[in-house]
């Protein structure tokens, strides 16, 4: 792969000006740049391991985009909508007679704004739990162990840190959509449609991967006309099985989502209360166009090196962007390390987690451990997707004979005693040895559910001990013991 180096610059005059300023040096032996879930736990695995540390956010709040604009806010949104949704249309089934049911948006937004509050502020008690000092300000490479702090705060002065190890944890950003531009009021990037004032009557969505289903999920349910357009001709993005993919397109439509597949996005303006949207069909180049009144733009994130001055020690990135490193997490410099967003792998917040753990223990003992094999992953609509190890498609490219073991949850006693039937888990598993190589499940709790796959694919175990292992009687997690018996065997309640 051809790497690209950003350009170095004189660092020795860069060190010159900032002594001439005569601002104050401060030793760590390890200093994180980013907040996020990566950097922040880092910095508390490398201060439990005994090195003095420091963390940098620039936000002016820790927990990076996770915490602050991504996986918190967005599942609050999940949550409750999914509840107003259920109230609305999902109670006189169960007995249960609901009167005037209204959404009150700025309390749906309070209720988020409290979680994330209450969240970020928890980390910060953590950094001071684990004495790691906490700078509110821009990180940015002075040479190859200064970093010089720029402070958010008025009257706080710029330091410069000399650290024995740094670790690049500074996340991604939203990759942004040749031609059209966000306004974050119609056209909106997933920050945007976070805080929209109103619910939009027509919500289009450019990109079908996570992001565009979990928000497309959150505006439908209170009562958007959500269509979304993917250049693909299959949803959830990369990493999400076949047939899976296929389901989940099917549910969401009967949910009342629009989907375009195969099309191409060729531009998109605001025009007075609406946006027009411009688009063609990828194979016949047919041309159409419609009106929203919002578009959230959803076509993925890129690495952040913003302010970072990176060039100053001629950090070197792929072509993506992306930070290169070896499998230590790190850099052309050794004691230099990146992990999260801003370097390579699925930009899942457990899995920068996990890079931040394991940096800090190379940093220590030389040996640190994450099985990228093993990262599980979940899409927070209703039913939830959840999936880990490998899927049918990658195990036929990679000529892995396997066999399938499937439970429907409407053969599970739980999911039908809860009137929540829809979905199904399905285990993938090694055709000679029964080993468990995948996992892929939509259903109700499916993203807690997953963790027991994740627990015997890191284990190693065949499907045959999972589907040995007593489960407890009546709970949706007997489903995915019955997939694991469908794939050794036979199941036994379907
Ligand atoms: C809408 C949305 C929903 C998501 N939902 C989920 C989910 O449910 N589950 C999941 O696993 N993942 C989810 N993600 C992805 C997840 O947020 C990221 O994978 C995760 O935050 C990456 O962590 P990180 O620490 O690498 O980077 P980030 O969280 O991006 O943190 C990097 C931090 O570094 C700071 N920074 C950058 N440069 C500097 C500098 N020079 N000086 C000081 N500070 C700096 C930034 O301000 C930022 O706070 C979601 C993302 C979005 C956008
Ligand atoms: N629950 C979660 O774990 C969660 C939730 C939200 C976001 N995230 C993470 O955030 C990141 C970004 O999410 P995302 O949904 O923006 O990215 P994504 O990569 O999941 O999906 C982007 C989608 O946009 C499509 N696309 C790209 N260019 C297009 C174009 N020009 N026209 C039409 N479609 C186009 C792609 O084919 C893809 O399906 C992902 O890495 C995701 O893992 C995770």
């Amino acid at each position: 792969m051809l790497f690209r180096s950003i350009p170095s610059q004189k660092v020795v005059s860069n060190y010159a000006k900032v002594l001439a300023r005569n601002i104050s040096t401060k030793q760590h032996d390890v200093v994180v740049i980013g907040g996020g879930p990566g950097g922040y736990i880092a910095a508390i695995k490398a201060a439990q391991l005994g090195f003095n540390t420091a963390c940098i956010e620039k936000r002016g709040a820790l927990g990076g985009t996770c915490l602050n604009v991504g996986c918190i806010p967005s599942k609050s949104l999940l949550n409750n909508s999914h509840l107003y949704h259920q109230i609305l249309h999902d109670t006189e089934k169960r007995g249960i007679k609901v009167k005037d049911v209204e959404i009150d948006i700025a309390g749906l937004q309070a209720a988020k704004d409290l979680s994330v509050k209450q969240l970020t502020g928890g980390v910060e008690m953590l950094l001071k739990k684990n004495k790691v000092t906490y700078y509110k300000g821009n990180g940015s490479f002075v040479d190859e162990h200064k970093i010089k702090v720029e402070p958010i705060e008025e009257g706080v002065e710029e330091s410069i840190l000399d650290a024995k190890n740094i670790i690049i944890a500074t996340g991604s950003e939203v990759t942004p959509f040749p031609g059209i531009e966000i306004d974050e009021q119609k056209i909106v990037s997933s920050t945007g449609i976070l805080s929209l004032k109103s619910i939009p009557k027509k919500l289009t969505v450019i990109g079908g991967g996570i992001i565009g289903l979990e928000m497309g999920s959150v505006y439908s349910r209170l009562g958007s006309e959500v269509t979304v357009i993917e250049f693909q001709s299959a949803v959830g993005g990369a990493g999400m099985d076949g047939e899976v993919s296929k389901n989940v397109q099917k549910l969401l439509k009967k949910q009342g989502f629009n989907f375009k597949l195969g099309t191409k996005v060729l531009g998109a303006k605001v025009n007075g209360d609406v946006v027009d949207i411009e688009f063609e069909d990828v194979k016949s180049g047919k041309k159409e166009s419609i009106q929203s009144d919002v578009l959230l733009v959803a076509v993925g994130r890129r690495p952040y090196l913003k302010g970072l001055n990176a060039e100053a020690i001629g950090l070197e990135v792929d072509p993506k962007n992306r930070v290169v490193i070896n499998n230590k997490f790190e850099t052309k410099y050794p004691h230099i390390q990146a992990i999260g967003d801003v370097t390579f792998g699925p930009m899942l917040a457990h899995k920068a987690e996990e890079e931040g753990v394991a940096a800090a223990e190379y940093i220590k003992t030389g040996h640190g451990h994450v099985n990228y094999n093993v990262i599980p992953a979940v899409m927070y609509t209703h039913p939830e997707v959840a999936w880990v190890g490998k899927t049918e498609e990658e195990l036929k490219a990679e000529g892995i004979a396997y066999k399938i073991g499937k439970f429907p949850f409407v053969a599970n006693s739980r999911a039908k005693t809860n009137l929540d039937t829809e979905g199904f888990v399905k285990i993938l598993a090694d055709k000679e040895t029964d080993r468990m190589l995948g996992a892929h499940i939509i259903g109700p709790n499916a993203g807690e559910m997953i963790a027991e796959a994740g627990l015997a694919i890191e284990y190693g175990a065949s499907a045959e001990d999972v589907g040995r292992v007593c489960h407890a009687h009546p709970t949706l997690s007997e489903a995915f013991k019955e997939g694991c018996l469908a794939a050794y065997d036979k199941p036994l309640n379907f």
